[in-house]
Protein backbone atom coordinates (compact mmCIF):
# COMPACT_ATOMS: atom_id res chain seq x y z
CA UNK A 1 0.00 0.00 0.00
CA UNK A 2 1.22 3.51 -0.25
CA UNK A 3 1.16 5.83 2.27
CA UNK A 4 0.20 9.92 2.50
CA UNK A 5 0.08 11.63 5.74
CA UNK A 6 -0.92 14.95 7.28
CA UNK A 7 0.61 17.93 7.24
CA UNK A 8 1.17 18.02 11.43
CA UNK A 9 3.12 14.56 10.68
CA UNK A 10 5.25 15.99 7.62
CA UNK A 11 6.31 18.96 10.01
CA UNK A 12 7.29 16.33 12.74
CA UNK A 13 9.25 14.39 10.70
CA UNK A 14 11.42 16.82 9.12
CA UNK A 15 11.69 18.27 12.61
CA UNK A 16 14.79 16.71 13.68
CA UNK A 17 15.96 17.26 10.60
CA UNK A 18 16.03 20.64 10.13
CA UNK A 19 17.06 20.91 14.07
CA UNK A 20 20.55 19.14 12.84
CA UNK A 21 20.64 21.20 9.79
CA UNK A 22 20.45 24.73 12.11
CA UNK A 23 23.21 23.59 14.80
CA UNK A 24 25.11 22.46 11.83
CA UNK A 25 25.52 26.00 10.79
CA UNK A 26 24.41 25.17 7.33
CA UNK A 27 20.96 25.60 7.74
CA UNK A 28 19.46 25.23 3.93
CA UNK A 29 21.05 21.30 4.01
CA UNK A 30 17.62 19.64 3.69
CA UNK A 31 16.34 22.36 1.26
CA UNK A 32 19.43 22.10 -0.91
CA UNK A 33 19.15 18.44 -1.28
CA UNK A 34 15.02 18.76 -1.97
CA UNK A 35 15.94 21.38 -4.61
CA UNK A 36 18.36 18.99 -6.12
CA UNK A 37 15.63 16.44 -5.96
CA UNK A 38 13.24 18.53 -8.16
CA UNK A 39 16.44 19.75 -10.37
CA UNK A 40 17.10 16.01 -11.01
CA UNK A 41 13.62 15.59 -12.07
CA UNK A 42 13.11 18.77 -13.74
CA UNK A 43 16.02 17.93 -16.13
CA UNK A 44 14.53 14.33 -16.84
CA UNK A 45 11.06 16.08 -18.22
CA UNK A 46 12.84 18.83 -20.24
CA UNK A 47 14.80 15.90 -21.74
CA UNK A 48 11.55 13.73 -22.42
CA UNK A 49 10.04 16.73 -23.66
CA UNK A 50 12.77 18.52 -25.51
CA UNK A 51 15.67 16.00 -25.85
CA UNK A 52 17.78 18.24 -24.11
CA UNK A 53 19.20 20.41 -20.63
CA UNK A 54 21.68 22.59 -22.17
CA UNK A 55 20.10 25.68 -23.20
CA UNK A 56 16.27 25.06 -22.22
CA UNK A 57 14.30 27.65 -20.49
CA UNK A 58 12.83 27.49 -17.16
CA UNK A 59 10.94 30.31 -15.34
CA UNK A 60 10.07 29.47 -11.12
CA UNK A 61 7.19 31.11 -9.79
CA UNK A 62 8.42 31.71 -6.62
CA UNK A 63 6.34 32.74 -3.51
CA UNK A 64 7.19 34.14 0.02
CA UNK A 65 8.46 30.39 2.18
CA UNK A 66 10.04 27.60 1.97
CA UNK A 67 8.39 26.36 -1.13
CA UNK A 68 9.90 29.12 -2.78
CA UNK A 69 13.59 28.66 -1.42
CA UNK A 70 13.45 25.01 -2.93
CA UNK A 71 12.54 26.37 -6.08
CA UNK A 72 15.20 28.66 -6.06
CA UNK A 73 17.78 26.28 -5.11
CA UNK A 74 16.44 23.86 -7.80
CA UNK A 75 16.77 27.02 -10.00
CA UNK A 76 20.76 27.44 -9.45
CA UNK A 77 21.16 23.66 -10.09
CA UNK A 78 19.29 23.79 -13.13
CA UNK A 79 21.43 27.26 -14.46
CA UNK A 80 24.50 25.61 -13.40
CA UNK A 81 23.48 22.83 -15.88
CA UNK A 82 23.29 25.21 -18.77
CA UNK A 83 19.52 25.89 -18.77
CA UNK A 84 18.31 29.85 -18.69
CA UNK A 85 16.56 30.41 -15.67
CA UNK A 86 14.04 33.00 -14.61
CA UNK A 87 12.58 33.60 -11.41
CA UNK A 88 9.29 35.95 -10.69
CA UNK A 89 9.50 36.78 -7.54
CA UNK A 90 5.56 37.16 -6.26
CA UNK A 91 6.27 38.87 -2.75
CA UNK A 92 10.32 39.87 -3.04
CA UNK A 93 9.87 41.28 0.39
CA UNK A 94 9.62 38.17 2.10
CA UNK A 95 11.42 35.72 -0.39
CA UNK A 96 13.60 33.25 0.52
CA UNK A 97 17.00 35.43 0.85
CA UNK A 98 20.11 32.75 0.76
CA UNK A 99 18.07 30.33 -2.15
CA UNK A 100 17.82 34.21 -4.30
CA UNK A 101 21.41 34.55 -3.48
CA UNK A 102 22.34 31.19 -4.93
CA UNK A 103 20.36 31.31 -7.93
CA UNK A 104 21.90 35.19 -8.75
CA UNK A 105 25.13 33.50 -7.78
CA UNK A 106 24.57 31.10 -10.42
CA UNK A 107 23.61 33.72 -13.12
CA UNK A 108 19.48 32.91 -13.22
CA UNK A 109 17.59 36.36 -13.43
CA UNK A 110 15.18 37.57 -11.30
CA UNK A 111 11.72 39.42 -11.79
CA UNK A 112 9.56 41.24 -9.84
CA UNK A 113 5.95 40.54 -11.04
CA UNK A 114 5.42 43.91 -12.04
CA UNK A 115 8.21 44.35 -14.14
CA UNK A 116 7.14 41.39 -16.29
CA UNK A 117 4.12 44.18 -18.25
CA UNK A 118 3.03 42.23 -20.79
CA UNK A 119 6.09 39.91 -21.54
CA UNK A 120 4.58 36.75 -21.91
CA UNK A 121 7.37 34.37 -21.84
CA UNK A 122 7.09 30.87 -22.94
CA UNK A 123 9.65 28.45 -21.38
CA UNK A 124 9.94 25.21 -21.76
CA UNK A 125 9.31 24.00 -18.46
CA UNK A 126 7.66 26.34 -15.42
CA UNK A 127 8.63 25.32 -11.47
CA UNK A 128 5.66 26.03 -9.05
CA UNK A 129 7.07 27.49 -5.88
CA UNK A 130 4.42 29.65 -4.78
CA UNK A 131 3.60 27.56 -1.40
CA UNK A 132 3.65 24.29 -0.52
CA UNK A 133 2.84 22.34 3.03
CA UNK A 134 1.99 25.98 4.03
CA UNK A 135 -0.33 27.33 1.42
CA UNK A 136 -4.00 27.80 1.75
CA UNK A 137 -6.72 28.24 -0.36
CA UNK A 138 -6.50 29.15 -4.31
CA UNK A 139 -3.96 30.82 -5.91
CA UNK A 140 -3.79 34.41 -5.79
CA UNK A 141 -3.90 36.77 -8.28
CA UNK A 142 -1.16 37.79 -9.79
CA UNK A 143 0.10 34.08 -9.66
CA UNK A 144 -3.20 32.97 -11.13
CA UNK A 145 -2.90 34.41 -14.18
CA UNK A 146 0.62 33.50 -15.01
CA UNK A 147 -0.09 29.75 -14.36
CA UNK A 148 -3.38 29.84 -16.56
CA UNK A 149 -1.24 31.71 -19.39
CA UNK A 150 1.49 29.15 -19.06
CA UNK A 151 -0.59 26.23 -18.82
CA UNK A 152 -2.98 27.60 -21.92
CA UNK A 153 0.56 28.07 -23.97
CA UNK A 154 1.36 24.08 -22.90
CA UNK A 155 3.95 24.72 -20.75
CA UNK A 156 3.99 21.81 -18.68
CA UNK A 157 4.69 22.69 -14.84
CA UNK A 158 6.70 20.95 -12.13
CA UNK A 159 5.03 21.64 -8.55
CA UNK A 160 7.78 21.86 -5.77
CA UNK A 161 6.04 19.38 -3.00
CA UNK A 162 2.51 19.80 -4.16
CA UNK A 163 0.93 21.72 -6.87
CA UNK A 164 -0.31 25.58 -5.46
CA UNK A 165 -3.55 25.84 -4.84
CA UNK A 166 -4.34 22.15 -3.78
CA UNK A 167 -4.81 21.98 0.04
CA UNK A 168 -1.95 19.36 1.09
CA UNK A 169 -4.89 17.43 3.90
CA UNK A 170 -7.93 17.02 2.35
CA UNK A 171 -6.92 17.01 -1.26
CA UNK A 172 -9.33 19.55 -2.17
CA UNK A 173 -8.38 21.46 -5.66
CA UNK A 174 -9.46 25.20 -5.49
CA UNK A 175 -10.38 27.13 -9.00
CA UNK A 176 -7.15 28.24 -9.34
CA UNK A 177 -4.15 25.82 -8.85
CA UNK A 178 -1.15 24.55 -10.68
CA UNK A 179 -2.01 22.02 -13.14
CA UNK A 180 1.15 19.60 -12.61
CA UNK A 181 2.76 17.66 -15.23
CA UNK A 182 5.39 15.99 -12.56
CA UNK A 183 5.24 16.59 -8.82
CA UNK A 184 8.26 16.63 -6.38
CA UNK A 185 8.09 15.77 -3.05
CA UNK A 186 10.07 15.34 0.01
CA UNK A 187 10.93 11.83 1.80
CA UNK A 188 6.83 11.15 2.11
CA UNK A 189 3.61 11.46 0.32
CA UNK A 190 1.44 14.37 1.43
CA UNK A 191 -2.41 13.08 1.40
CA UNK A 192 -3.20 15.71 -1.43
CA UNK A 193 -0.58 13.13 -3.53
CA UNK A 194 -3.36 10.40 -2.95
CA UNK A 195 -6.83 12.16 -2.86
CA UNK A 196 -5.91 14.63 -5.62
CA UNK A 197 -3.83 12.91 -8.25
CA UNK A 198 -5.01 13.93 -10.96
CA UNK A 199 -3.88 17.75 -11.23
CA UNK A 200 -0.43 16.03 -9.56
CA UNK A 201 0.81 14.26 -12.60
CA UNK A 202 3.15 11.85 -11.74
CA UNK A 203 4.61 12.20 -8.39
CA UNK A 204 8.39 11.59 -7.84
CA UNK A 205 9.28 11.31 -3.86
CA UNK A 206 12.72 12.52 -3.33
CA UNK A 207 15.16 11.03 -0.13
CA UNK A 208 15.73 13.92 2.38
CA UNK A 209 16.47 11.47 5.09
CA UNK A 210 13.05 11.54 6.76
CA UNK A 211 12.27 8.36 9.14
CA UNK A 212 9.00 6.39 8.47
CA UNK A 213 6.30 8.32 10.49
CA UNK A 214 3.83 6.17 12.77
CA UNK A 215 0.45 5.58 10.78
CA UNK A 216 -2.70 7.22 12.51
CA UNK A 217 -6.41 7.40 12.00
CA UNK A 218 -5.63 9.90 8.84
CA UNK A 219 -3.41 8.31 6.79
CA UNK A 220 -4.77 7.52 3.45
CA UNK A 221 -3.95 4.24 1.39
CA UNK A 222 -3.92 3.46 -2.07
CA UNK A 223 -3.39 0.10 -3.04
CA UNK A 224 -0.37 -1.07 -5.77
CA UNK A 225 -2.24 -2.64 -8.73
CA UNK A 226 0.54 -5.63 -8.12
CA UNK A 227 -0.80 -5.99 -4.51
CA UNK A 228 -4.63 -6.25 -6.04
CA UNK A 229 -3.41 -8.53 -8.71
CA UNK A 230 -1.75 -10.90 -6.50
CA UNK A 231 -5.02 -10.76 -3.95
CA UNK A 232 -7.35 -10.80 -6.77
CA UNK A 233 -9.65 -14.77 -6.37
CA UNK A 234 -8.66 -17.53 -9.18
CA UNK A 235 -9.75 -21.11 -8.29
CA UNK A 236 -6.90 -23.02 -6.33
CA UNK A 237 -7.09 -26.85 -6.75
CA UNK A 238 -9.52 -27.29 -3.63
CA UNK A 239 -11.46 -24.94 -4.67
CA UNK A 240 -15.44 -25.16 -6.31
CA UNK A 241 -18.13 -22.85 -6.82
CA UNK A 242 -19.30 -22.51 -3.09
CA UNK A 243 -15.64 -22.03 -1.80
CA UNK A 244 -14.79 -19.36 -3.67
CA UNK A 245 -18.12 -17.33 -2.83
CA UNK A 246 -21.57 -16.89 -3.55
CA UNK A 247 -22.89 -13.24 -4.29
CA UNK A 248 -26.35 -12.82 -4.06
CA UNK A 249 -27.86 -9.69 -6.46
CA UNK A 250 -31.39 -8.37 -6.22
CA UNK A 251 -30.93 -5.62 -8.97
CA UNK A 252 -33.01 -4.49 -11.89
CA UNK A 253 -36.52 -3.28 -12.57
CA UNK A 254 -38.83 -3.10 -15.32
CA UNK A 255 -37.73 0.07 -16.05
CA UNK A 256 -34.27 -0.44 -16.10
CA UNK A 257 -33.59 -4.47 -17.15
CA UNK A 258 -29.90 -3.47 -17.74
CA UNK A 259 -28.73 -2.83 -14.24
CA UNK A 260 -29.52 -6.31 -13.50
CA UNK A 261 -27.27 -7.54 -17.12
CA UNK A 262 -24.58 -5.11 -15.99
CA UNK A 263 -24.26 -5.98 -12.38
CA UNK A 264 -24.68 -10.18 -12.56
CA UNK A 265 -22.30 -9.91 -15.27
CA UNK A 266 -19.90 -8.68 -14.17
CA UNK A 267 -19.76 -10.76 -10.82
CA UNK A 268 -19.73 -13.64 -12.98
CA UNK A 269 -16.44 -12.13 -14.84
CA UNK A 270 -14.64 -10.66 -11.90
CA UNK A 271 -14.95 -13.95 -9.85
CA UNK A 272 -15.17 -17.76 -10.50
CA UNK A 273 -17.61 -18.65 -7.53
CA UNK A 274 -21.44 -18.61 -8.17
CA UNK A 275 -23.81 -15.61 -9.13
CA UNK A 276 -27.65 -15.61 -7.64
CA UNK A 277 -29.98 -12.98 -9.15
CA UNK A 278 -33.41 -11.83 -7.76
CA UNK A 279 -35.63 -9.13 -9.37
CA UNK A 280 -37.70 -8.96 -12.40
CA UNK A 281 -34.94 -9.40 -15.15
CA UNK A 282 -34.44 -12.89 -15.00
CA UNK A 283 -35.10 -13.22 -18.67
CA UNK A 284 -32.34 -10.84 -19.70
CA UNK A 285 -30.00 -12.02 -17.66
CA UNK A 286 -29.89 -15.43 -18.17
CA UNK A 287 -29.75 -14.38 -21.79
CA UNK A 288 -26.40 -12.43 -21.35
CA UNK A 289 -24.83 -15.33 -18.28
CA UNK A 290 -26.89 -18.31 -18.34
CA UNK A 291 -24.57 -19.93 -15.89
CA UNK A 292 -26.63 -17.36 -12.98
CA UNK A 293 -29.04 -18.77 -10.91
CA UNK A 294 -32.61 -17.00 -10.11
CA UNK A 295 -34.38 -16.80 -7.58
CA UNK A 296 -38.16 -15.60 -7.52
CA UNK A 297 -37.45 -13.44 -4.17
CA UNK A 298 -35.45 -12.82 -1.53
CA UNK A 299 -36.70 -15.33 0.83
CA UNK A 300 -36.34 -18.10 -1.52
CA UNK A 301 -32.30 -17.49 -2.66
CA UNK A 302 -30.22 -20.21 -1.61
CA UNK A 303 -26.87 -19.51 0.79
CA UNK A 304 -24.58 -16.48 -0.24
CA UNK A 305 -21.55 -14.86 1.74
CA UNK A 306 -22.71 -11.55 0.40
CA UNK A 307 -25.44 -9.60 -1.46
CA UNK A 308 -25.66 -6.86 -3.76
CA UNK A 309 -28.88 -4.36 -3.22
CA UNK A 310 -29.99 -1.61 -5.67
CA UNK A 311 -28.93 -1.10 -9.17
CA UNK A 312 -32.05 -0.09 -10.95
CA UNK A 313 -33.90 -1.66 -8.39
CA UNK A 314 -36.39 0.54 -7.54
CA UNK A 315 -37.46 2.76 -4.94
CA UNK A 316 -41.14 1.21 -4.02
CA UNK A 317 -42.56 -0.50 -1.34
CA UNK A 318 -41.77 -3.95 -2.36
CA UNK A 319 -38.01 -2.38 -3.39
CA UNK A 320 -38.01 -1.41 0.30
CA UNK A 321 -39.25 -4.62 1.37
CA UNK A 322 -36.55 -6.39 -0.28
CA UNK A 323 -33.67 -4.12 1.13
CA UNK A 324 -35.23 -5.03 4.86
CA UNK A 325 -35.07 -8.88 3.74
CA UNK A 326 -31.68 -8.87 2.58
CA UNK A 327 -29.94 -6.74 5.50
CA UNK A 328 -31.98 -9.14 7.78
CA UNK A 329 -30.27 -12.62 6.21
CA UNK A 330 -27.03 -11.37 8.24
CA UNK A 331 -24.40 -11.48 5.53
CA UNK A 332 -22.49 -8.32 3.94
CA UNK A 333 -24.29 -6.14 2.16
CA UNK A 334 -23.49 -3.85 -0.46
CA UNK A 335 -25.64 -1.12 -1.23
CA UNK A 336 -25.81 1.12 -4.29
CA UNK A 337 -27.85 3.01 -6.16
CA UNK A 338 -31.85 2.69 -5.30
CA UNK A 339 -30.98 1.14 -2.22
CA UNK A 340 -29.45 3.92 -1.18
CA UNK A 341 -31.76 5.99 -1.96
CA UNK A 342 -34.12 4.29 -0.29
CA UNK A 343 -31.42 4.58 2.75
CA UNK A 344 -31.98 8.24 2.73
CA UNK A 345 -35.72 8.39 2.83
CA UNK A 346 -35.72 5.35 5.32
CA UNK A 347 -32.53 5.74 7.32
CA UNK A 348 -34.13 3.16 10.17
CA UNK A 349 -34.12 0.92 7.02
CA UNK A 350 -30.02 0.21 8.11
CA UNK A 351 -31.15 -0.93 12.05
CA UNK A 352 -31.77 -4.13 9.98
CA UNK A 353 -28.31 -4.91 9.30
CA UNK A 354 -26.84 -7.61 11.41
CA UNK A 355 -23.83 -7.88 9.40
CA UNK A 356 -20.88 -5.32 7.60
CA UNK A 357 -22.28 -3.04 5.22
CA UNK A 358 -20.69 -1.25 2.20
CA UNK A 359 -22.83 1.74 0.67
CA UNK A 360 -21.59 3.19 -2.51
CA UNK A 361 -22.89 6.27 -3.24
CA UNK A 362 -21.74 8.56 -5.78
CA UNK A 363 -21.53 12.44 -5.01
CA UNK A 364 -25.65 13.25 -5.33
CA UNK A 365 -26.30 10.13 -3.75
CA UNK A 366 -24.20 11.32 -0.66
CA UNK A 367 -25.99 14.07 -0.69
CA UNK A 368 -28.90 12.38 -0.39
CA UNK A 369 -28.01 10.43 2.71
CA UNK A 370 -26.30 13.26 4.39
CA UNK A 371 -28.60 16.03 3.80
CA UNK A 372 -25.77 17.72 2.22
CA UNK A 373 -21.89 17.35 2.47
CA UNK A 374 -18.95 19.77 2.68
CA UNK A 375 -17.27 19.18 -0.87
CA UNK A 376 -14.18 21.45 0.19
CA UNK A 377 -13.54 18.25 2.33
CA UNK A 378 -14.31 14.74 0.69
CA UNK A 379 -12.29 12.87 3.03
CA UNK A 380 -13.39 14.78 6.11
CA UNK A 381 -17.14 14.41 5.41
CA UNK A 382 -16.38 10.69 4.71
CA UNK A 383 -15.16 9.95 7.86
CA UNK A 384 -17.94 12.30 9.80
CA UNK A 385 -20.76 10.15 8.29
CA UNK A 386 -19.42 6.57 8.69
CA UNK A 387 -18.33 7.85 12.33
CA UNK A 388 -22.04 8.80 12.55
CA UNK A 389 -23.33 5.63 11.28
CA UNK A 390 -21.06 3.27 13.57
CA UNK A 391 -22.18 5.31 16.44
CA UNK A 392 -25.67 4.25 15.94
CA UNK A 393 -24.27 0.58 15.68
CA UNK A 394 -23.60 0.15 11.88
CA UNK A 395 -20.97 -1.17 10.83
CA UNK A 396 -20.44 0.61 7.96
CA UNK A 397 -18.18 0.73 5.13
CA UNK A 398 -18.92 3.96 2.71
CA UNK A 399 -17.31 3.89 -1.06
CA UNK A 400 -17.52 7.55 -2.10
CA UNK A 401 -17.13 7.31 -6.31
CA UNK A 402 -15.58 9.97 -8.18
CA UNK A 403 -12.39 9.77 -10.62
CA UNK A 404 -10.53 9.50 -6.99
CA UNK A 405 -12.92 6.77 -4.82
CA UNK A 406 -12.90 7.27 -1.44
CA UNK A 407 -12.99 4.70 0.67
CA UNK A 408 -14.05 4.70 4.58
CA UNK A 409 -14.55 2.26 7.73
CA UNK A 410 -14.44 5.25 10.27
CA UNK A 411 -10.66 3.71 11.00
CA UNK A 412 -8.57 3.66 7.60
CA UNK A 413 -9.32 5.72 4.21
CA UNK A 414 -8.26 4.14 1.00
CA UNK A 415 -7.78 6.64 -2.12
CA UNK A 416 -8.20 5.06 -5.55
CA UNK A 417 -7.59 6.82 -8.58
CA UNK A 418 -8.97 5.30 -11.83
CA UNK A 419 -6.11 7.02 -14.13
CA UNK A 420 -8.09 8.26 -15.77
CA UNK A 421 -12.00 9.21 -16.39
CA UNK A 422 -13.30 6.83 -19.20
CA UNK A 423 -15.21 4.96 -16.61
CA UNK A 424 -17.75 8.26 -16.26
CA UNK A 425 -20.28 6.84 -18.59
CA UNK A 426 -23.85 5.27 -17.51
CA UNK A 427 -24.04 1.67 -16.11
CA UNK A 428 -20.68 2.00 -14.90
CA UNK A 429 -21.78 2.13 -11.32
CA UNK A 430 -23.61 -1.33 -11.95
CA UNK A 431 -20.40 -3.05 -13.13
CA UNK A 432 -18.81 -1.47 -9.88
CA UNK A 433 -21.44 -3.13 -7.89
CA UNK A 434 -21.08 -6.81 -9.37
CA UNK A 435 -17.17 -6.93 -9.24
CA UNK A 436 -17.15 -5.72 -5.45
CA UNK A 437 -19.81 -7.98 -5.08
CA UNK A 438 -17.94 -10.98 -6.08
CA UNK A 439 -14.70 -10.16 -4.12
CA UNK A 440 -17.10 -9.04 -0.96
CA UNK A 441 -18.56 -12.93 -1.29
CA UNK A 442 -15.14 -14.16 -1.66
CA UNK A 443 -13.18 -12.77 1.14
CA UNK A 444 -16.68 -13.48 3.26
CA UNK A 445 -16.13 -17.16 2.37
CA UNK A 446 -12.33 -17.10 2.45
CA UNK A 447 -13.01 -15.62 6.54
CA UNK A 448 -15.79 -18.12 6.91
CA UNK A 449 -14.12 -20.93 6.82
CA UNK A 450 -10.51 -20.05 8.26
CA UNK A 451 -10.70 -17.57 10.86
CA UNK A 452 -15.33 -17.07 11.02
CA UNK A 453 -14.42 -14.67 14.37
CA UNK A 454 -12.34 -11.89 12.63
CA UNK A 455 -13.56 -9.32 10.72
CA UNK A 456 -14.07 -8.43 7.51
CA UNK A 457 -11.59 -6.09 5.73
CA UNK A 458 -14.79 -4.90 2.93
CA UNK A 459 -13.14 -1.61 2.84
CA UNK A 460 -9.82 -3.23 1.22
CA UNK A 461 -12.07 -4.93 -1.07
CA UNK A 462 -13.94 -2.29 -1.91
CA UNK A 463 -10.39 -0.38 -2.88
CA UNK A 464 -9.37 -3.53 -4.94
CA UNK A 465 -12.20 -3.89 -6.71
CA UNK A 466 -12.22 -0.09 -7.78
CA UNK A 467 -8.75 -0.83 -8.57
CA UNK A 468 -9.67 -3.19 -11.46
CA UNK A 469 -12.73 -0.98 -12.29
CA UNK A 470 -10.50 1.50 -13.21
CA UNK A 471 -8.21 -0.56 -15.35
CA UNK A 472 -11.16 -2.14 -17.09
CA UNK A 473 -12.12 1.01 -17.88
CA UNK A 474 -8.66 1.97 -19.61
CA UNK A 475 -8.05 -1.12 -21.32
CA UNK A 476 -11.35 -0.74 -22.84
CA UNK A 477 -10.96 2.63 -24.23
CA UNK A 478 -7.44 1.85 -25.62
CA UNK A 479 -8.24 -1.73 -26.32
CA UNK A 480 -11.11 -0.91 -28.77
CA UNK A 481 -11.23 -3.52 -31.88
CA UNK A 482 -12.04 -1.36 -34.72
CA UNK A 483 -14.04 -4.05 -37.06
CA UNK A 484 -17.89 -4.04 -36.69
CA UNK A 485 -18.97 -6.32 -34.30
CA UNK A 486 -15.88 -7.06 -32.84
CA UNK A 487 -14.73 -7.31 -29.22
CA UNK A 488 -12.05 -6.36 -27.24
CA UNK A 489 -9.32 -8.52 -28.18
CA UNK A 490 -7.22 -6.42 -29.56
CA UNK A 491 -3.24 -6.29 -28.90
CA UNK A 492 -1.39 -4.67 -26.24
CA UNK A 493 -3.00 -3.53 -22.80
CA UNK A 494 -0.51 -6.00 -21.28
CA UNK A 495 1.07 -3.16 -19.11
CA UNK A 496 -0.83 -1.86 -15.72
CA UNK A 497 -1.44 1.86 -15.55
CA UNK A 498 0.82 3.09 -13.09
CA UNK A 499 -0.66 5.85 -11.21
CA UNK A 500 1.74 7.40 -10.43
CA UNK A 501 3.68 7.45 -13.78
CA UNK A 502 1.13 7.46 -16.97
CA UNK A 503 -1.44 9.71 -16.85
CA UNK A 504 -2.64 11.01 -19.90
CA UNK A 505 -5.31 12.87 -18.05
CA UNK A 506 -2.98 14.84 -16.38
CA UNK A 507 -1.25 16.91 -19.63
CA UNK A 508 -2.82 20.52 -20.07
CA UNK A 509 -4.45 21.22 -23.80
CA UNK A 510 -4.51 24.63 -24.28
CA UNK A 511 -7.05 23.53 -27.24
CA UNK A 512 -9.73 22.19 -24.31
CA UNK A 513 -10.33 25.07 -22.51
CA UNK A 514 -6.88 26.03 -21.01
CA UNK A 515 -6.61 27.45 -17.95
CA UNK A 516 -5.50 24.28 -16.59
CA UNK A 517 -8.77 22.10 -17.26
CA UNK A 518 -7.35 18.46 -17.99
CA UNK A 519 -7.18 17.25 -21.42
CA UNK A 520 -9.80 14.58 -21.94
CA UNK A 521 -8.03 11.47 -21.67
CA UNK A 522 -5.40 11.54 -23.93
CA UNK A 523 -5.24 8.44 -26.81
CA UNK A 524 -8.48 6.00 -26.58
CA UNK A 525 -11.96 6.60 -26.85
CA UNK A 526 -15.21 6.83 -25.16
CA UNK A 527 -16.60 3.33 -23.78
CA UNK A 528 -20.57 2.18 -22.06
CA UNK A 529 -20.67 0.53 -19.59
CA UNK A 530 -21.16 -2.77 -21.76
CA UNK A 531 -17.49 -1.90 -22.84
CA UNK A 532 -15.91 -2.22 -19.54
CA UNK A 533 -17.61 -4.87 -18.88
CA UNK A 534 -16.22 -6.72 -21.43
CA UNK A 535 -12.85 -5.69 -20.43
CA UNK A 536 -12.79 -7.15 -17.01
CA UNK A 537 -11.11 -10.49 -17.52
CA UNK A 538 -8.28 -8.68 -19.04
CA UNK A 539 -7.98 -6.38 -16.42
CA UNK A 540 -7.52 -9.14 -13.80
CA UNK A 541 -5.44 -10.79 -16.18
CA UNK A 542 -3.13 -7.57 -16.26
CA UNK A 543 -3.42 -6.73 -12.72
CA UNK A 544 -2.54 -10.38 -12.40
CA UNK A 545 0.95 -9.79 -14.79
CA UNK A 546 1.78 -6.70 -13.21
CA UNK A 547 4.76 -6.21 -10.88
N1 LIG B 1 13.00 24.24 5.45
C1 LIG B 1 13.49 23.21 4.81
O1 LIG B 1 14.63 22.88 4.94
C2 LIG B 1 12.64 22.44 3.92
C3 LIG B 1 11.49 22.98 3.36
N2 LIG B 1 10.74 22.34 2.45
C4 LIG B 1 9.73 23.08 1.75
O2 LIG B 1 9.09 24.00 2.63
C5 LIG B 1 7.72 24.02 2.37
C6 LIG B 1 6.98 24.53 3.52
O3 LIG B 1 7.43 25.84 3.72
P1 LIG B 1 6.64 26.95 4.55
O4 LIG B 1 7.47 28.15 4.52
O5 LIG B 1 6.27 26.41 5.85
O6 LIG B 1 5.30 27.15 3.75
P2 LIG B 1 5.02 27.55 2.22
O7 LIG B 1 6.28 27.79 1.48
O8 LIG B 1 4.14 26.48 1.69
O9 LIG B 1 4.16 28.89 2.23
C7 LIG B 1 4.04 29.74 3.32
C8 LIG B 1 3.75 31.15 2.88
O10 LIG B 1 2.79 31.22 1.84
C9 LIG B 1 1.72 32.13 2.20
N3 LIG B 1 0.49 31.59 1.58
C10 LIG B 1 -0.31 30.65 2.05
N4 LIG B 1 -1.30 30.38 1.17
C11 LIG B 1 -1.11 31.20 0.11
C12 LIG B 1 -1.79 31.38 -1.13
N5 LIG B 1 -2.89 30.67 -1.43
N6 LIG B 1 -1.31 32.25 -2.02
C13 LIG B 1 -0.19 32.98 -1.72
N7 LIG B 1 0.50 32.86 -0.55
C14 LIG B 1 0.04 31.98 0.35
C15 LIG B 1 1.71 32.10 3.71
O11 LIG B 1 1.17 33.27 4.19
C16 LIG B 1 3.18 31.97 4.02
O12 LIG B 1 3.81 33.20 4.00
C17 LIG B 1 7.42 22.62 1.98
O13 LIG B 1 6.21 22.50 1.27
C18 LIG B 1 8.62 22.27 1.13
O14 LIG B 1 8.45 22.73 -0.19
C19 LIG B 1 11.06 20.97 2.10
O15 LIG B 1 10.21 20.17 2.86
C20 LIG B 1 12.52 20.63 2.33
C21 LIG B 1 13.03 21.04 3.64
Amino acid sequence: MRRAHPVEVIRAAEAPLLAAAETSGDPDVVMRRAAAGVAHHTAALLRERTGGVYGRAVELLVGAGDNGGDALYAGAVLRARGCRVDAVLLDPDRVHSRGLAALRRAGGRIHRVEDLGSRVPVPDVAIDGVVGLGGRGSLRAPADRIVTGLAEAGVPWVAVDLPSGVDADTGTVHDAHVPATLTVTFGLLRRAHLLASPVCGRVEVVDIGLSDPPIGPETVYAPYPADVGRRWPVPGPADDKYTQGVVAIRAGSERFPGAAVLCTSAAVAASSGMVRYVGSGADPVLAARPEVVCHPSVAEAGKAQAWVVGPGAGTGAEAIADIDAVLARGRPTLLDADALTCVASHPVLLRSATAPVLLTPHGGEFDRLTGGWDRADRPGALRRYVAGLRERGIEATVLLKGRVTLIDDGETTYSVDAGSSWAATAGSGDVLSGITGALMAHVAAVRDSAAPDTQLNLARAAADAVTLHGEAARLAAHRRDPRPGGSHAGPGGGRVANHTGERPGADVDAAHGGGGRPRAEGPGAPIGASDLLAAVPAAVAALRSSR
